[in-house]
């Protein structure tokens, strides 16, 4: 399951994550917390789904479908992290994966301010991984991010939050550290590396990589092996990321078949 919002674009939110869970041949269900307006550009309008909805797409699901791991992506707003937190605890929900998004990395807020302490206090404790950018990272860990080592720190900072384990994304960060993200489970600090790929069609690297993690964790792998197979999937979406639009083009989610045309 993803709780997510719609891109218009088709290239991050729940586009994105239906599509990579159809790539690892896993049946995808959505609750849908608030519309995009949105290209390769940017946001224009954002427009939520109450409360009430949220937790009646999510309910409709729970009570029919054995649901094997979820993700949240973005939820928008307080009264929707609160009840995607209510629910998530109210039936159980085991293989939680946490994207806490905030900003975009192109700068678009995708979070309310007074929400950012709803996502620390109630929805990171119940997280069996987080998965914060660069950009999140800081405002959840309040500290600057510039370095492997400050990485590093904030995995173990955001780590006292309560998630089981969290993966600092490095898709901000300069140089080669754009394919360094950092992993921390309270015992081992691993470093993740794939290659960088030199390209600006980026747009929805974060969704499709807790997506894959989540339909990883669905497939029965553990927690690390669920985050490095879901990074090489991202590292080969990138390779074969989509020029379309004016600005900052998707991952390509079904390279293989790119391949065979
Ligand atoms: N140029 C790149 N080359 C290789 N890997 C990359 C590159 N950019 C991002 N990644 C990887 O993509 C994944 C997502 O990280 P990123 O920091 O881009 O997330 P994000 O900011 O939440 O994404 P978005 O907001 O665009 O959806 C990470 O595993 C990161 O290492
Ligand atoms: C709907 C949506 N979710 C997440 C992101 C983060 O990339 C985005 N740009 N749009």
């Amino acid at each position: 399951m993803t709780i997510a919002g719609s891109d218009s674009g088709g290239g991050a939110g729940i586009q994105a994550d239906l599509r990579t869970f159809a790539f690892h041949c896993v049946h995808g269900t959505s609750v849908l917390t608030c519309i995009t307006a949105q290209n390769t550009q940017g946001v224009t309008r954002v427009d939520a789904m109450s409360a009430q909805a949220v937790a009646a797409q999510f309910e409709a699901v729970m009570v029919d479908m054995r649901v094997s791991a979820i993700k949240t992506g973005m939820l928008l707003n307080q009264e929707i992290i609160q009840i995607t937190a209510k629910k998530l605890v109210a039936f159980g929900c085991g293989n939680v994966v946490v994207d806490p998004v905030m900003v975009s990395r192109v700068g678009a807020k995708l979070l309310d301010d007074d929400a950012i302490h709803a996502m620390g206090d109630l929805l990171l404790p119940i997280a069996a991984i987080a998965t914060p950018n660069r950009y999140e990272a800081q405002i959840l860990a309040e500290m600057e991010i510039h370095t492997l080592a400050d990485m590093q720190a904030a995995a173990q900072k955001i780590y006292k939050l309560g998630a089981r384990s969290v993966l600092i994304k490095g898709g901000g960060m300069t140089g080669d550290l754009k394919a360094v993200d950092v992993w921390f489970d309270g015992d081992r600090l691993e470093t993740l590396q794939t290659e960088a790929i030199d390209t600006i069609h980026t747009h929805g690297t974060g969704c499709t990589l807790s997506a894959a993690i989540a339909a990883n964790l669905a497939l029965g792998k553990p927690n690390l092996q669920a985050v490095q197979d879901a990074k090489v999937y991202v590292t080969t979406a990138l390779k074969y990321a989509l020029a379309i639009g004016k600005g900052q083009g998707p991952v390509g989610h079904f390279f293989p078949l790119q391949r065979l045309r």
